[in-house]
């Protein structure tokens, strides 16, 4: 299994448990993992037969812009569920960074893993 990468995708949310948060759009950074097969693209050059990092990263803007949630969990949670329904992503990793939030630590944040992402035998690994 191979995998496409984005990586440090910002994007503004409202996002927070506190009151003031709800007033706010704060930034998150984001970096994933996306499992997929690159090779019939590879063998034909067709965008259409692989993901697309750009339409992904266009639709994780959107799904920012149109939720509001609490926590950082339920927004990962979420986003990876969407993108793996409507973009038919097979295992998908996600590292989520919120800057700033603590404001001693250079980062807070989470990494999630859903469905398989690990190389099997039958990828020939
Ligand atoms: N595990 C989590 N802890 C905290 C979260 C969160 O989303 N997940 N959120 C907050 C506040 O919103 C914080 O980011 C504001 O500084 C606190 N802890």
């Amino acid at each position: 299994m191979d995998r496409i990468l984005i990586e440090a995708l910002e994007v503004d949310t409202v996002i927070g448990v506190y009151h003031w948060e709800r007033t706010i759009k704060q930034r998150l950074s984001l970096d994933l993992e996306l499992a997929t097969d690159i090779r019939p693209a590879a063998a034909t050059d067709d965008l259409a037969l692989t993901l697309d990092y750009a339409a992904i990263s266009e639709r994780i803007q959107r799904f920012a812009a149109e939720h509001h949630f609490e926590l950082v969990e339920t927004f990962a949670e979420r986003l990876v569920a969407t993108l793996r329904e409507e973009f038919g992503i097979a295992g998908m990793a996600l590292t989520l960074r919120k800057p700033g939030a603590v404001p001693a630590a250079a980062n807070v944040g989470l990494n999630i893993t859903r469905g398989r992402l690990a190389p099997s035998e039958r990828d020939g690994a």
